[in-house]
């Protein structure tokens, strides 16, 4: 079967919304929605497709553009290589230069049909946040209102994506911390996983767990939970986390950090190696602030995970 490579990008403006384009009369697949990009020309790489494309199609030129995933979809007559960018900022307003509808759609609630069924899953993965907040909490008197104060002051931040991670507490007590951390999260329209701990997550209504790389190891089938996510450290766990169909995964140590003193970071380009072909979502973690988002994401990050500790 003949193979193609294609170039396309999420545009997204300030308020989220992204920008989608009816594919014209006349092309394959005509009246699907899609991300506007398009085919490599010959000799041509990936980011001079996608400036090319997004000139010639909605007269836009771009100031940058951050290459994501990448990943391959099989149509009935060929197998495409799709290799997705994420916009910005760009120069000029974008309109239909050949003739096609474009909308600027939620990601959470997309209003064109139909997609292309290869888009599915960029749409899950982009109503992600870029920030992913870690809180590690140990046992400590008033837990709980440390938990609280804590997530109140990173929903204010505007974080809205959080894994909580409580060690050495009993079952009971455990639920009894998470479910006010739950129900104020959703409040914020936030989403909170737990670490580790799939009955926990049930019981306290959390929106999914975070696994460690020896639980993903470890694990066969994927936990019937909403969000999956997952540590990963190398190639090897990055590969199950896609065998298990994680909705995204952090790779660390990017840089050392204090709380692993013996473990060197992989630095950028190790982390570009390892997550340029990757089809999922991937949060850069390890030694970062959230002046390094712009970095991780020249280096295919899908965004930054945070950690912080009470
Ligand atoms: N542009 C774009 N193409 C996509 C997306 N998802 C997806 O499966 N594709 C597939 C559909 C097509 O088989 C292929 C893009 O080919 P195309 O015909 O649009 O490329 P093009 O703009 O260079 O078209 P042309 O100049 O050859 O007419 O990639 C997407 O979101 N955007």
């Amino acid at each position: 079967m003949p193979s193609i490579n294609v170039a396309f990008a999420v545009v997204q403006r300030e308020d989220g919304h992204v920008l989608m384009a009816e594919r014209p009369y006349g092309k394959e697949s005509a009246g699907f929605w899609e991300f506007p990009g398009g085919k490599f020309e010959s000799g041509e790489s990936a980011d001079q497709a996608i400036t090319r494309e997004l000139y010639e199609e909605l007269g836009i030129r771009l100031k940058v553009a951050y290459p994501w995933i990448s990943y391959s979809h099989i149509y009935p007559d060929k197998i495409v290589k799709l290799h997705v960018y994420r916009i910005f900022s760009w120069e000029g307003t974008p309109s239909g230069r050949e003739g096609q509808r474009i909308s600027w759609e939620n990601p959470s609630s997309v209003t064109v049909t139909p997609l292309l069924p290869a888009n599915e899953k960029i749409l899950q993965a982009i109503a992600l946040p870029l920030i992913y907040a870690i809180i590690n909490a140990g046992p400590c008197p008033g837990i709980k209102v440390k938990l609280m104060r804590r997530l109140i002051y990173l929903l204010e931040q505007g974080v809205r994506l959080m894994q909580v991670r409580i060690r050495s507490m009993n079952p009971d007590q455990h639920i009894q911390i998470m479910r006010p951390i739950v129900n104020l999260a959703h409040k914020y329209g936030a989403k909170i996983l737990v670490n580790g701990n799939e009955p926990l997550a049930l019981k306290s209504g959390a929106d999914g767990i975070h696994l460690s790389a020896n639980q993903l190891m470890n694990m066969r089938t994927r936990p019937c939970i909403p969000l999956l996510s997952v540590s990963c450290h190398n190639a090897s766990e990055l590969a199950h986390a896609v065998t298990l169909r994680a909705n995204f995964v952090s790779l660390s140590p990017v840089r050392s950090t204090p709380t692993h003193p013996n473990v060197s970071g992989m630095g950028w380009k190790k982390f570009a190696d390892l997550t340029n072909k990757l089809p999922m979502p991937v949060y850069a973690f390890g030694g970062l602030d959230s002046d390094c988002l712009a970095t991780a994401m020249r280096h295919h990050a899908y965004g930054i995970a945070l950690s912080s500790n009470i």
